[in-house]
């Protein structure tokens, strides 16, 4: 892997120019401004009283993109009280799976491919293990989530991917068998070994809950006052709009929307783009139906499975066969990384049809539990069989 020669930074120095028309779904990659102070502590003592220019946000995508940001509901109808999914939307369905095959169907093939190679499993955690609802702090896996991903992680090396703060994702995973890569893979926690060939700054040694030691890896540490000054900020110029939530993840914070009235959503969109403009080392990406600001780093999900395979000792790409689950834009990054190296399988989680980098795809959280489950059978039977 391409790491970092030692105390460089993927802290990008110098933020690309912004061109607001371009500022739609991939431009929200971009840097929000460029002018204004890039740390500005009296924000939060003064909080500007700017008008909400309605055009900002209209005119540089980002309202579309929230209208895009999550699958609507799926077409259903109603039949003695049983719920089917309208035959329109199967068809639709069926014919995107020719693109994005569904992984417990091509598990054959799958588990062809892996012998005599070490499965690595990447999961992310909202949507992929537990199901989108309304309020994130009930975001639940259940328990049966929760033994499948145990007996996986007892099998494969195992790591959470979640947009998430580490802790947080921790504490709604609650196991300790795995690795954990919160805030978009910007906090990475990981078993000590040797680590004489990661040359970074932002690595460091330290201690887990429990006292062991584990190794931290924090590309993004300079932020985290600046990311804190943020959230409080948007905190204070949101609180007025009803359901609208603003989380801290230490390095990165989100804005959600999902219980907003849509016809307020550009009023949260302008909010943070008027936030956003004093702030030129702070971007935004576009979640469901969330709003995520964080660093103008050169890291993300993608980076982060690449430095995992790395410190695990993981990155021989003949023995290895890493699988990727997620639902989210941000994962792209990760089935990115997969595809351009050839590696492994990304699984996209959707139960619409959408674009995705992904290879294989798995419609809901009920056929993720299914597939770990079919992993945990195929391995134990490979075990019995030695
Ligand atoms: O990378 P992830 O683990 O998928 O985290 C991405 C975001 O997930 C959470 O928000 C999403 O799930 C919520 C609970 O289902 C839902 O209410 C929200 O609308 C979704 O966007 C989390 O709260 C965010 O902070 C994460 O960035």
């Amino acid at each position: 892997m391409d790491l970092k020669p030692k105390n460089s930074s993927p802290v990008l120095s110098d933020p690309a120019p912004i061109n607001k028309s371009r500022l739609g779904i991939h431009s929200s990659m971009l840097p929000c401004s460029q002018s204004g102070p890039s740390f500005s502590s009296s924000i939060l003592t003064a909080p500007r009283k700017k008008p909400i220019k309605l055009d900002d946000v209209r005119s540089n995508g980002w309202l579309d993109a929230m209208h895009s940001s999550s699958p609507p509901r799926k077409k259903i109808v109603k039949d003695f009280g049983v719920e089917i999914a309208s035959d329109d939307s199967d068809v639709v369905y069926n014919s995107w799976m020719l693109k994005y095959p569904s992984a417990l169907n091509s598990f054959e093939h799958i588990i062809n491919r892996a012998k005599e190679k070490k499965i690595v499993i990447f999961l992310d955690y909202d949507g992929t293990l537990s199901p989108i609802v309304d309020d994130p702090d009930r975001a639940f896996m259940s328990a049966d989530m929760r033994s499948a991903v145990k007996r996986v992680a007892e099998y494969f090396p195992t790591t959470i991917i979640s947009g998430r703060s580490r802790d947080k994702v921790h504490e709604l995973v609650g196991l300790t068998e795995l690795y954990y890569a919160g805030s978009h893979g910007m906090d990475i926690m990981f078993p000590l070994q040797d680590t004489s060939s990661i040359h970074h700054s932002s690595y460091i040694r330290s201690t887990d809950k429990q006292g062991k030691g584990v190794n931290l890896f924090q590309p993004a540490r300079e932020f985290i006052s600046m990311i804190d000054e943020v959230f409080r900020t948007l905190v204070n110029v949101t609180k007025d709009i009803p359901g609208a939530k603003v989380e801290n993840h230490k390095f990165c914070t989100s804005v959600h929307y999902r219980n907003v009235e849509e016809k307020s959503w550009r009023v949260v969109a302008q909010h943070v783009h008027d936030v956003l403009k004093d702030y030129p080392r702070l971007r935004l990406t576009h979640g469901r139906k969330v709003l995520e600001v964080r660093p103008v780093i050169d890291w993300d999900k993608g980076k982060a499975v690449e430095f995992l395979l790395e410190s695990l000792g993981l990155s021989n790409s003949d023995d290895v066969l890493p699988i990727y689950i997620g639902d989210d834009r941000t994962d792209e990054d990760a089935f990115k990384v997969l595809r351009e190296r050839n590696r492994g399988y990304g699984i996209l989680v959707s139960s619409v049809p959408k674009e995705s980098k992904a290879f294989l795809s798995l419609r809901d959280t009920l056929e993720v539990l299914e597939f770990l489950k079919s992993l945990v059978k195929w391995k134990e039977q490979v075990d019995k069989k030695q």
